[in-house]
């Protein structure tokens, strides 16, 4: 579905030295310098698959999904989305694809939703009785029903993010890319956008990159995951085995009946984190069930999990490996 090829997308900046003298002589002598938002990427996306697109500011997400969408041109590099070239933005492809960026909006300001929903039909032929049945399911999966005659002006933040969604699907996009379409969301707010967003995957069959800060997202919706950094590809697989290669030690969080002294706990494993009443111990997997046992034999447990490491702190220490790696190359590289 989704074809990526030594993607490269370089961007060259104007440098300007600060001061006036130096702005002044910018005038006469213009200094450029090449950043490389993206800098040979590759990657393959079946129709029908949710991808979580990460990296830390600055990978060059937003840049790779502009590519995508045809909204850049890149600077080196095969890209085919469907079949079809985006950079040549031909009619048929913009009527299967769809970006959806959380920190832009397509909604008419003084209008209500309705209209822009209305100007979407006609901008991508949607035949009426579609656009109805369309309208009404969105309307239902996302409880638009009181917002949409309403001034888009007078909606909040994720009542307005609920409808940019819809506004977005009312051609039924076969692929949807998402940048960040949780940011500034309260958690019950994500929460319902990401339903929304697996249910449409689902019944539709949509194919869907997704970007965003919010790793719950990202769990939620994201089997695999293509991570960048600094334009370059660093990951590309599942989710679990991503989390089983940075973090493979296991969490067991425990309830207590009553407080116990740390020195109780540090013999079972490594103290992650104790409360009055709670504490979480990391253990390696192939220790989890003896830690478990002897827990439950010298401690007033009340209730237990095994979990994961979150996900923030995988990504924080992939993220972390990645710069080391950098540093260490550029130093190999200036001796
Ligand atoms: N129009 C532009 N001109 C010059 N540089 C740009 C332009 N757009 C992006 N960049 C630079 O390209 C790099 C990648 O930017 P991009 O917006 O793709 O990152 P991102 O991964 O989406 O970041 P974030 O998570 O912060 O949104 C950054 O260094 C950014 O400053």
């Amino acid at each position: 579905m989704i074809s990526v090829r030594g993607l490269r997308k370089h961007y060259k900046v104007h440098k300007r030295p600060p001061g006036l003298k130096a702005a002044l002589r910018s005038i006469f002598r213009r200094n450029y310098t090449t950043v490389k938002a993206v800098d040979g990427i590759s990657f393959d996306i079946r129709p029908g698959e949710r991808v979580g697109f990460l990296g830390p500011n600055g990978a060059g997400k937003t840049t790779t999904l502009k590519v995508l969408s045809g909204l850049l041109h890149p600077s080196e590099g095969e890209v085919t989305v469907d079949g079809h070239v985006p950079r040549h933005r031909e009619a048929a492809f913009l009527k299967k694809i769809m970006l959806v960026m959380g920190q832009k909006q397509q909604l008419l300001w003084d209008l209500p939703p309705a209209e822009t929903f209305e100007l979407n039909r006609a901008i991508y032929d949607v035949p009426r009785a579609q656009y109805k049945q369309t309208l009404d399911e969105l309307v239902s999966l996302l409880e638009l029903e009181e917002l949409i005659s309403k001034p888009t002006r007078q909606l909040s933040l994720g009542e307005r993010m609920k409808c940019e969604l819809a506004a977005a699907l009312i051609h039924q996009p076969r692929v949807l890319f998402l940048d960040e379409p949780t940011i500034g969301l309260d958690v019950s707010m994500q929460a319902t956008m990401r339903t929304f967003i697996k249910a449409y995957n689902e019944r539709h069959g949509a194919t869907l990159i997704l970007t965003s800060h919010y790793m719950d997202d990202v769990a939620a919706l994201c089997p695999r995951v293509i991570v960048i950094d600094k334009g370059l590809l660093s990951y590309d697989g599942g989710l679990d085995a991503l989390v089983q290669r940075i973090r493979p030690e296991k969490r067991v969080v425990f309830r207590l009946e009553q407080p116990v002294e740390a020195s109780r706990l540090e013999p079972l494993g490594r103290v992650v984190s104790h409360e009055p009443t709670s504490a979480v111990l990391q253990v390696p997997p192939e220790a989890v069930s003896a830690t478990i046992s002897r827990a439950l034999s010298s401690l007033p447990v009340s209730d237990l999990t095994v979990e994961n490491a979150p996900l923030e702190e995988v990504m924080s220490e992939l993220f972390s490996e990645n710069k080391a790696r950098r540093a260490a190359l550029a130093s190999q590289g200036g001796t």
